[in-house]
């Protein structure tokens, strides 16, 4: 039975399958002449959880590991981190692994979602130096999820750069697309026997917006209006080449597949007017568009408006040339159609208006380019980040238009999840509700035709939420930090997800009696 074919029917007047004809003369038996059938995902539907190194896995000197740039910041500059804490234990993932695919397990997740710190493998960066126990580390993280036969997905880079590379320029080098490709190769030559699913970069906007303008992820460079775009550019390039890389090298004998993941939260106009139109199209140039546009769209390069925009800001402010050019034509078709999917993290709606709440923005800047308001509707649930509020329908609104944008790529949401306060009862409602909703956005999703193949959770557990420490939570299991063994229990959400991975529909009615979590047969 298709997706498409399961349907809320009527017995005895629609056209049903065999299946749904058995279930209608139950129901019928039973209830009376009409059944409300359940829309489902379907069964080769990836359903997993997601996470990355820094935020689990602590040992952040062990080993032979290097250092990088959080580390670096969080030694460096305490007090940008709201509870003054560090990633240097965390969850301490390191050393648990082992109970991180018990949970897994427990959860009967067909995927996870985990990042390789590149510093644990490239002490130096640089791929002349490679450390054998951090790749031992992620060899046995790796063998014992395909002894449970959890899918690996693997991220490249979450935003944690050695910093003997930052501190020749990081991403702002052009040289950082040979060290890139170089640092793939390793990872590919080490884990892609059984690793089917790579993606190279996690949220490019977060790297280079965040990180070189907007001051909220390191490195926490103030380069505004130059840096973010000179990132931007070296990112697309060093995920195109290695992408060709693997495509050229590795695919023909491993037979996977490279994406990139992308945040792409809904950018909402205000109104109908043709100004707030344009806002919401220049914020999502600017926040998504700049990264994805090149790989994804028809015509290659990047988003035009925003080309003319920095251009003219640009002359304005007496450059003598734009602060952001397109790639030339070479580039361009090296870049254009890079990438085996799209990975996306999603989390919520932004509001967009041309003329409405509007900041003071500094000159130049990315945000006095695009020059827009932004703002979460009130009347949203709030929850524990002060970015993340819950939309209605926000899945479908982004993806029906990646859909349109991008000529129907394969997509897999790769992030997604709800903050609630860390002393919080395990009793999360709040984020069940969320993921209600979430699912029931992806079921019209798929309805409208999206090719859409998989989901992660974020996250599998609490983990360190970057400047905001460990104030916010999103795992589906709590973590004891007071507990130097970090021991991890499940929250409600977690039952309700297992239930949604085990039975493929969304069931309002199911309450767990208790939270104990136990392994199923066959996981
Ligand atoms: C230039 C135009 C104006 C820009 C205005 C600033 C941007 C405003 C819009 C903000 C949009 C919402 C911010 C969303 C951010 C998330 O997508 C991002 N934080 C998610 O990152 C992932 O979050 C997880 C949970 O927080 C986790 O930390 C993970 O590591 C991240 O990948």
């Amino acid at each position: 039975m298709t997706y498409a074919s399961i349907k809320t029917v009527n017995c005895l007047h629609g056209p049903v399958d065999m299946k749904s004809l058995v279930l209608c003369l139950l129901a019928v038996a039973c209830h009376g002449s009409t059944v409300k059938q359940q829309r489902r995902f379907p069964d080769d539907f990836l359903f997993g959880a997601a996470t990355s190194a820094y935020q689990i896995e602590g040992a952040w000197n062990e080993d032979g590991k290097g250092e990088n740039i959080w580390d670096r910041l969080v030694h460096t500059n305490p007090t940008v981190i709201q509870d003054l804490t560090t990633g240097d234990v965390a969850a301490d993932s390191y050393h648990n692994y082992k109970r991180d695919v018990e949970m897994m397990r427990e959860l009967g997740l067909n995927a996870y979602r985990f990042s390789i710190s590149w510093a644990r493998i490239l002490p130096t960066g640089m791929a002349n130096e490679i450390n054998p126990a951090g790749v031992a580390y992620y060899n046995n993280l790796i063998n014992e999820m395909v002894k449970y036969n959890i899918t690996p997905m693997v991220t490249l880079y979450h935003w944690d750069l050695p910093q003997k590379l930052q501190d020749l320029g990081g991403l702002i080098n052009p040289l950082f697309t040979e060290w890139y490709e170089d640092y793939a190769r390793v990872v590919f030559e080490n884990f892609g026997d059984r690793v089917k699913l790579f993606i190279t970069f996690n949220e490019p906007s977060q790297i280079c917006f965040e990180g070189f303008e907007y001051m909220n992820k390191a490195p926490l460079l103030n380069t505004f209006g130059v840096g973010v775009y000179l990132c931007a550019k070296h990112l697309v390039l060093a995920h195109a080449r290695a992408y060709h890389l693997y495509n050229t090298e590795f695919k023909p004998t491993q037979g996977g597949q490279c994406g990139i993941t992308i945040s792409v939260n809904w950018f909402e106009a205000d109104t109908d007017s043709a100004e707030d139109l344009m806002a919401a199209e220049l914020m999502r140039q600017s926040q998504w568009g700049i990264y994805a546009d090149p790989i994804f769209s028809a015509e290659g390069g990047l988003p035009r408006e925003l080309l003319d925009r920095v251009a003219e800001k640009s002359a304005q402010q007496g450059f003598p040339r734009t602060r952001l050019s397109d790639f030339n034509e070479e580039e361009k078709a090296f870049i254009k159609g890079a990438a085996d999917f799209f990975g996306v993290n999603h989390y919520t709606t932004v509001k967009v208006s041309a003329t409405e709440h509007k900041q003071v923005y500094s000159v130049p800047s990315m945000l006095d380019d695009v020059n827009v308001g932004f703002y979460w509707p009130e009347e949203n649930p709030k929850s524990a980040s002060p970015w993340l509020s819950m939309a209605p329908n926000s899945i479908y609104h982004a993806l029906t238009h990646l859909k349109e944008k991008y000529n129907n790529p394969k997509i897999y949401i790769t992030e997604n999840g709800w903050a609630t306060y860390r002393n919080s009862s395990l009793i999360d409602n709040d984020r069940i509700t969320y993921y209600r909703a979430a699912w029931e956005s992806m079921l019209n999703t798929l309805d409208a035709g999206v090719n859409l193949k998989g989901y992660m959770v974020w996250s599998l557990l609490d983990n360190m939420e970057w400047l905001e420490g460990y104030i916010p939570c999103l795992g589906l299991y709590q973590v004891d930090y007071q507990d130097p063994a970090r021991t991890r229990v499940a929250r409600k959400s977690a039952l309700v997800y297992k239930h949604l991975i085990k039975n493929r529909y969304i069931d309002y009615e199911y309450e767990p009696g208790n939270l104990t979590m136990t392994i199923d047969d066959g996981f």
